[in-house]
């Protein structure tokens, strides 16, 4: 059972319910190949059938951990903290991000931007899903825009998504892993057709690094 203090520190970002965290390299995006350390936050209900990360979506299972404890540890390991999840946005990342900032670390978000933008980031990977878009206000905050594509349809979304985003916004596509030897080639396909795309592999999938 978790007492009511502990929901109420959870509800104003405190406290988060924190699945795992690890020192790794970042696999995908813009900053693939840079060191890292990741925070993945548990809860996120946008559903989709293809998550990697299923596990994370219930947060009850994962427990409430004060931030500073998080902040400190994290601190240990690397200059640069990505925060994941789950669907970190679920939570009020001002208290995680402040705690991370005032160390002077930079901090970078993976999102689906389901829920609106909270907290503070250097850094802003948007990953918009169809089962729950992103609130209209984040997209013009993202650094990095990165569609996952699953079937055909994905590049006509991709397309939508791009419209809504700023003009300096970095352009991702990225293979749903499980699909990866069928929509590779359409997307190296795509790319060369629309330059102003760029291809992004999983590449810590394929160096068997978290
Ligand atoms: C697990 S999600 C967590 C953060 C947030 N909920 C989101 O979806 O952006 C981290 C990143 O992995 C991507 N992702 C999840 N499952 C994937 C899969 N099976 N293949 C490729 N990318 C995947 C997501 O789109 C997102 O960019
Ligand atoms: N190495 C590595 N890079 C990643 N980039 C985004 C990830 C995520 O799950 O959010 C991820 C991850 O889980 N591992
Ligand atoms: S939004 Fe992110 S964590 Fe949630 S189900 Fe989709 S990929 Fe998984
Ligand atoms: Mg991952």
């Amino acid at each position: 059972m978790i007492s009511e203090e502990v929901m109420q520190l959870v509800d104003k970002g405190e406290m988060l319910p924190l699945m795992e965290e690890f020192y790794t390299i970042q696999g995908e995006g813009y900053h693939k190949g840079t060191a890292a350390y990741f925070i993945r936050i548990g809860g996120c209900d946008v559903g989709c059938h293809w998550c990697d990360v299923k596990e994370s979506w219930n947060a009850g299972t994962h427990p409430p951990t004060d931030i500073e404890s998080i902040a400190i540890n994290a601190a240990k390991y690397s200059d640069t903290i990505v925060v994941t999840g789950g669907e970190p946005l679920t939570w009020d990342m001002g208290p995680l991000t402040n705690s991370l900032k005032a160390k002077n670390l930079q901090t970078h978000i993976e999102t689906s931007g389901a829920y609106p933008l909270s907290g503070d980031w250097d850094w802003i990977c948007l990953s918009p899903k169809k089962n729950k878009l992103p609130v209209p206000e984040i997209y013009p905050q993202a650094d990095e825009l990165k569609v996952i594509v699953y079937n055909k349809h994905d590049f006509v979304f991709a397309e939508e998504q791009v419209a809504k985003v700023g003009p300096n916004c970095i352009l991702y596509l990225q293979p749903e892993w499980s699909v990866r030897d069928k929509m590779v080639p359409l997307i190296v396909d795509f790319v060369m057709q629309n330059p102003k795309w760029k291809v992004s592999l999983q590449t810590h999938k394929y160096l068997n690094i978290p």
